[in-house]
């Protein structure tokens, strides 16, 4: 077995809860990792022998970042939707659709190497593991084949068959949930970890609490764990349905309201409260308050959503920029969000942290600390160094 030394870390954020801040921070330190993990961490004086030496020369080292929402499995392009809404178009889900057909029209080959282009730029942004959703197939076959190109590059693969109700059921919803929680649900589960709904009132394409409840509830009994996407666009029942089926994670929360914060509180071992700033970034929408939900003692993750629709970012950093300077949470509240809490949110104990024992999953910034994710936002200074 062979083992490396990573020396001369200028800052090592090891995300080990160790200080106040949670981030475990180190400075001139060093670690060894071999085909089993990170087997020492310690001061750079004592460090140990290693058959090799990769010297940081006082650069940063991170946890990998762990993207758990993101939507890669799409074709088609929309752009000038993204135009429209930067000029005063609201955003309501309507160009899913859009997507949809593309989608269904691509051929294996034309969905599955822009998925691994988005993977590696992911990974090249620091990104190590990446959870992906189906969600633009909406027909059996199609939900399928989305759900075994993304087994193809993550284990944490998504089931969004109640994504939005697709065009030509539109005036037969109640028929369109019979399939989705009927032969679409059992072709598509051999090939997926969770389920998910968009659970969306506001929006006339997504489903309201009870379809959300029907859906996700049918995906229980079929195996899958639970997440949501709720409380987007306005103020619903998205939080709170997650938190009473006790969904690993409720993503979005733009709105929220004080029950809502409160129910996330008290299911804060259970239920994750993700947030996705690219999407408000690119829609135009207010940024909830991060601070709020960390004062009220929810668990909150932070995640790029890369998709088509809402925000066609791969970049965790620019997400924890805007979280800083938007959300405001600290820059260490923001990396801990994009990586412990983002794993928990997966509910993974062996990603998101630099720990003895656990897995290799590293980042680099070209930079002397953490804080520089933030402070210098749009500059490509991380990239990865093992995993995905
Ligand atoms: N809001 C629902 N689904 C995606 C966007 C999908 C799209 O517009 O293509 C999201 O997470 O934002
Ligand atoms: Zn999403």
């Amino acid at each position: 077995m062979t083992s490396t030394l990573i020396t001369s870390i200028g800052e090592l954020v090891t995300c080990d809860d160790s200080t106040e801040d949670r981030l475990g921070i180190r400075h001139n330190a060093a670690i060894v990792i071999t085909d089993d993990g990170i087997s020492w961490i310690g001061a750079d004086t004592e460090a140990p022998p290693a058959d090799q030496r990769i010297d940081l020369g006082g650069r940063t080292l991170i946890p990998g970042f762990v993207d758990s929402h993101s939507h890669l499995v799409f074709a088609g392009d929309r752009s000038a939707e993204f135009a429209a809404r930067m000029t005063g178009a609201p955003y309501d889900g309507g160009g899913i659709a859009s997507t949809m057909a593309a989608t269904r029209s691509a051929s294996d080959d034309e969905l599955r190497l822009p998925v691994a282009a988005r993977v590696a730029e992911m990974r090249a942004q620091g990104t190590t593991t990446v959870e992906i959703k189906s969600g633009y197939g909406l027909s059996i076959a199609d939900e399928a084949r989305a759900l075994r190109i993304a087994g193809e590059f993550t284990p944490e693969t998504t089931f969004l068959g109640a994504h939005v109700v697709p065009p030509e059921w539109r005036h037969r919803r109640a028929d369109y949930i019979d399939l989705v929680i009927g032969d679409m649900l059992s072709t598509a589960a051999p090939y997926a970890r969770w389920i998910d709904v968009f659970c969306e009132p506001n929006s006339p394409y997504a489903f309201d609490a009870d379809e959300a409840r029907t859906v996700l509830e049918a995906g229980r009994d079929a195996g899958l764990e639970l997440r949501v996407h709720g409380n987007q666009l306005g103020h619903g029942p998205g939080a709170q349905l997650a938190v009473e089926l006790e969904a690993a994670s409720v993503d979005h929360c733009t709105y929220l309201s004080d029950a809502d914060v409160d129910a996330l509180a008290d299911a804060s071992d259970t239920t994750v409260a993700t947030l996705l700033p690219g999407v408000e970034f690119c829609t135009r929408s207010p940024y909830p308050d991060g601070a709020r939900l960390l004062a009220a003692g929810v668990s909150i993750a932070l995640a790029s959503d890369c998709n088509p629709g809402t925000c066609y970012s791969s970049s965790i950093p620019f997400m924890i920029a805007l979280a800083v300077r938007e959300m405001g949470l600290t820059p260490a509240q923001a990396l801990y969000a994009a990586t412990v809490g983002a794993a928990r949110s997966l509910r993974r104990s062996d990603i998101g942290r630099i720990v003895v024992g656990g897995r290799a999953d590293l980042a680099v910034i070209e930079a002397p600390s953490h804080l520089h994710l933030a402070y210098r936002p749009g500059v490509p200074l991380v990239r990865a160094l093992e995993g995905l």
